[in-house]
């Protein structure tokens, strides 16, 4: 499988300008056999927060048929990031998944709101765990940036066949060993391939002076190899992958038939 990792710089508050770019980059950058595109998380207005009631899409009315429109046209799978997006009075981030037919096969909303950017300040957060969708029918799942720190709610999906783990973000250079290490603990935890798709720029926000989102958007392999890594400048970054070496992977180390959930304890 071929995939396109859209490494991009997020204007803050300018969701047009946002969508040119995409839309530029698709017709200039996307190579023909490509099946899967991923963008990074709030690709449609990034953390301008504060701005979310004027600017936050309304139920994913300007997002879908946007990306909807790209996924036809240019015969794509797109994982499309994430947005911020309003239902129910609510603003949630929520991340989608549009197959090359148009679609709409995944829908989510981001559940850990991130304290260090205030974003239970602005959004609500999710109530429904990630489960699994089909991308030309190979079993896969989607996770937002923050909630990549939760391990639960990769597990859920990767026992239940997912294959490729596809997470969004707009994650900081802070603590960019946090995301190298905790996307290659995944990977090798479940036996899976990761895609993980991440912004540049610089983080806007009082608490972060100084700051910048990491990029190293990444692809790592069942085993924990890092297969593609991109750096911290706007990129688009191409892989393919052999799903065949999560099967391998999976009958070498077979967690899934080892698991003990009758053991396992939460706290409330
Ligand atoms: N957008 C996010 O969820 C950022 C998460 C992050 O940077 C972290 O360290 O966690």
């Amino acid at each position: 499988m071929k995939i396109q990792l859209f490494q991009l710089e997020i204007i803050e508050g300018n969701v047009e300008q946002n969508e040119n770019r995409i839309k530029a980059l698709f017709e200039e950058k996307l190579e023909t056999d490509t099946e899967v595109v991923i963008l990074p998380e709030m690709w449609n207005n990034g953390y301008d927060l504060q701005h979310l009631t004027e600017n936050a899409d309304v139920d994913l009315t300007r997002s879908f048929p946007f990306i909807q429109h790209l996924a036809t046209n240019h015969h794509v799978n797109i994982i499309a990031g994430s947005v911020s997006n309003k239902r129910n009075k609510n603003i949630y981030n929520t991340a989608f998944v549009v197959s090359k037919t148009g679609k709409l096969i995944y829908q989510k909303d981001k559940i850990h709101l991130v304290p260090m950017l205030d974003e239970q300040l602005y959004l609500t957060g999710g109530n429904e765990a990630p489960e699994v969708f089909e991308i030309n029918d190979i079993k896969a799942t989607q996770i937002i940036c923050y909630d990549l720190r939760f391990p639960e709610i990769t597990r859920y999906p990767a026992s239940q066949g997912a294959k490729i783990i596809f997470y969004v973000a707009q994650w900081t250079t802070k603590n960019l060993n946090h995301w190298r290490t905790l996307l290659k603990a995944r990977a090798i935890e479940n036996c899976v391939y990761v895609v993980a798709c991440n912004s540049v720029g610089v983080v806007n926000n009082e608490k972060h002076v100084g700051n910048t989102y990491a990029g190293h958007s990444i692809v790592i392999d069942p085993n924990g190899n890092i297969i593609q890594e991109a750096g911290n400048q706007e990129t688009i970054l191409t892989t393919e992958i052999d799903i065949q070496k999560v099967t391998e992977q999976q009958q070498n180390i077979p967690i899934f038939e080892n698991l003990r959930p009758d053991v396992y304890k939460y706290s409330e």
